[in-house]
């Protein structure tokens, strides 16, 4: 049985794709595991796992770049994201916010069901789909959730996973904290180099 590793971005998984000699396309077959390129976002993720994962798969690893709401995690580090909520899914009651559970339309939050131990800081996250940038907005979210971590897609994969009863890992870099909008600041090539050359050592012993 094979691995599927998912991204939102090619970019993401540049030294990997280099490492492994693979063809340039969204889904690429290696002998071992598949690479499956979903497009920035929960709906582009939903759709593509969609169409590829199947039974074929023993584990799903999702791999990207994220924010980082605790400042004790250094910008380029690695984080396993080990529970993950849809932030947004629900409704807004004046200054409250009532969550799809809260409202009876089932689960908000999704934790990845894995048996690997990679000794990478396990972290809970939350899955947005718009980039938190404004001070009222992160603390909401700090105060609600208390994440540590944000991207765009964690969520559905691990939402994809437990439907379909494949084993899930989701590894990511932190390229950046949750904070007003200032790009100049975020590291995404420090946390891609770093975030590959985890990628690269686990598939190789994998096989
Ligand atoms: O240049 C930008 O403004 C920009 C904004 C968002 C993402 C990107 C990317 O290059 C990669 C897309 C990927 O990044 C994840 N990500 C990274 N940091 C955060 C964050 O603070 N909050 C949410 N998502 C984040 C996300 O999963 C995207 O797929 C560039």
């Amino acid at each position: 049985m094979k691995t599927l590793v998912v991204a939102a971005t090619k970019a993401e998984l540049t030294f990997l794709y280099q490492h492994f000699n693979l063809d340039d396309g969204d889904f690429v077959e290696a002998k071992n595991f598949d690479i499956l390129i979903t497009g920035v976002g929960m709906v582009a993720t939903a759709f593509a796992l969609g169409k590829h994962l199947t039974h074929k798969y023993k584990l799903v690893i999702n791999l990207g770049i994220a924010g980082s709401f605790d400042r004790n995690i250094e910008l380029g580090s690695l984080v396993n994201i080990t529970e993950d909520t849809f932030a947004e899914l629900g409704a807004e009651d004046g200054e409250n916010f009532l969550t799809i559970t809260d409202l009876g339309f089932g689960e908000n939050t999704y934790k990845a069901k894995c048996s690997i131990n990679t000794n990478i800081l396990k972290v809970t996250g939350v899955t947005v789909n718009r980039v938190s940038g404004n001070d009222k907005n992160i603390r909401n979210l700090m105060e609600r959730l208390n994440p540590q971590t944000e991207s765009m897609e964690g969520a559905a994969v691990l939402y994809a996973c437990q439907k379909e009863h494949v084993d899930c890992l989701q590894i990511r870099s932190i390229s950046n904290y949750v904070e007003p909008r200032n790009r100049d600041k975020w590291q995404i090539g420090l946390a891609i180099k770093n975030l590959n050359d985890w990628a690269i050592a686990f598939l190789t012993d994998m096989n």
